[in-house]
């Protein structure tokens, strides 16, 4: 395991070179995962394996419109494609990724088949660490792992197929056979990290809440929103005002940054702008920091969860979840931002 300093901070890291495919295979050969719930992370990481050459089998309820998919992605019924039960039973790593809200409802199966040796893995710190919320209490005599992949399960399979990797964070919450370490790298490779850094169960759920709410997507449709609406209030056209808001920093700046940081995507603008910039982006800070610390306040406080799993449990939960899915499609930004990515000279 590598040490690398991150700004200051030494950190230990797993790498691809120092834990290769081969060595990630041959520690699993006797084993055989099962991948529970085909939603998003689901097929990410189940396809993943088996194209890198584990045993793995899927985990779906019956008669849905993800089994349906699992069959459409080459999963073959009673062959690597069985109801929930079953594949955890042949299991002997048991890939715990219906969804949080879900894992609840099902935990007594999987418990069930949760016999010594084991290995319990997650991709979220939340069932374990809101347990006395969730009841999701391990048994003692298997191992408790985590592989947090840090972007969506989409990411994570297109990365894989274009050759690159997604970075995952990894966990042990519970080493009962010795061997933890060795299949929580194993799977990590397995499923297709570029990367793993080291984290543990209740770190990764806060650090997790609170970005997902903040800045990768709750804060920034938050500020393109009020910067959109201002410039419309002061007569600007939607393109005009889309184009200032989104459309420049998805296409144009965030590349950049992606690719060199901050500083070097400041270095390749304007002056005037390089001007604006920096003296503007700690009033920025200033006013939204209060905001990030009642957001973290709040996860670690637990209501954060609760209300994931109060909503998330309800009947019509995928019913309300569309309608205020539609709301953001059909804001005049979004609108505006349809015309705008259909310009592009690559979609024409
Ligand atoms: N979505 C992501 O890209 C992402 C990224 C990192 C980590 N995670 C974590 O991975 C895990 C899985 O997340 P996801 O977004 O892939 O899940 P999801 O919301 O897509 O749901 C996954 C599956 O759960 C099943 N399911 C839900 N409730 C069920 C129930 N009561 N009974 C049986 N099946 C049920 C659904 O049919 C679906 O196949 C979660 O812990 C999540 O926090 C997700
Ligand atoms: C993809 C995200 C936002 O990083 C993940 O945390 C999730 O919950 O889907
Ligand atoms: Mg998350
Ligand atoms: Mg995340």
């Amino acid at each position: 395991m590598a040490k690398l300093n991150f700004g200051g901070t030494e950190e230990k890291v797993v790498m691809r070179e120092e834990f290769p495919l081969e060595k990630a295979r041959e520690t699993m050969k006797e084993e055989t995962i099962a991948v529970i719930g085909y939603g998003v992370q689901g097929p990410g990481q189940s396809l993943n394996l088996r194209d890198n050459g584990f045993n793995v089998i899927v985990g779906q309820r019956k008669e849905s419109k993800t089994w349906d998919k699992a069959v459409a992605d080459g999963w073959v019924p009673g062959e690597n494609l069985f109801d929930i039960e079953e594949a955890c039973e042949k299991a002997t790593v048991i890939q715990y990724l219906l969804s949080d809200a879900g894992q609840i409802a099902v935990w007594p199966t999987v418990k069930k088949h949760l016999t010594k040796g084991k290995a319990l893995y997650f991709s979220h710190g939340f069932g374990v660490t809101f347990n006395d919320r969730t009841g999701i209490v391990p048994p003692k005599d298997v191992d408790v792992i985590l592989v947090a992949p840090k972007g969506s399960g989409t990411s994570l399979r297109t990365m894989f197929l274009e050759g690159r990797g997604l970075n995952s964070s990894y966990a042990i919450f519970q080493d009962a056979t010795g061997r933890a370490y060795d299949r929580v790298i194993s799977l990590g490779i397995g499923v297709g990290s570029g990367y793993l850094f080291e984290t543990d169960f209740r770190r990764e759920v806060y650090s997790d809440l609170t970005g997902e709410r903040g800045t990768l997507m709750g804060c920034i449709q938050g500020i393109f929103a009020a910067q959109y609406e201002v410039l419309r209030e002061q007569g600007h056209t939607p393109s005009e005002a889309f184009n200032e808001t989104v459309e420049e920093l998805t296409q144009s700046l965030m590349p950049l940054v992606a690719q060199n940081g901050m500083d070097w995507m400041y270095a390749n603008t304007s002056t005037t702008a390089q001007r604006g910039a920096l003296d503007w982006w700690k009033p920025f800070r200033d006013a939204t920091k209060p905001v990030f610390q009642k957001l973290y306040d709040e996860v670690a406080a637990g209501n954060e969860a609760q209300r994931s799993i109060d909503s998330n449990s309800q009947p019509d939960y995928r019913v309300k979840l569309e309608a205020e899915l539609k709301e953001l499609r059909e804001s005049e930004m979004w609108q505006a931002g349809k015309t705008v990515r259909q310009l592009r000279p690559e979609n024409n």
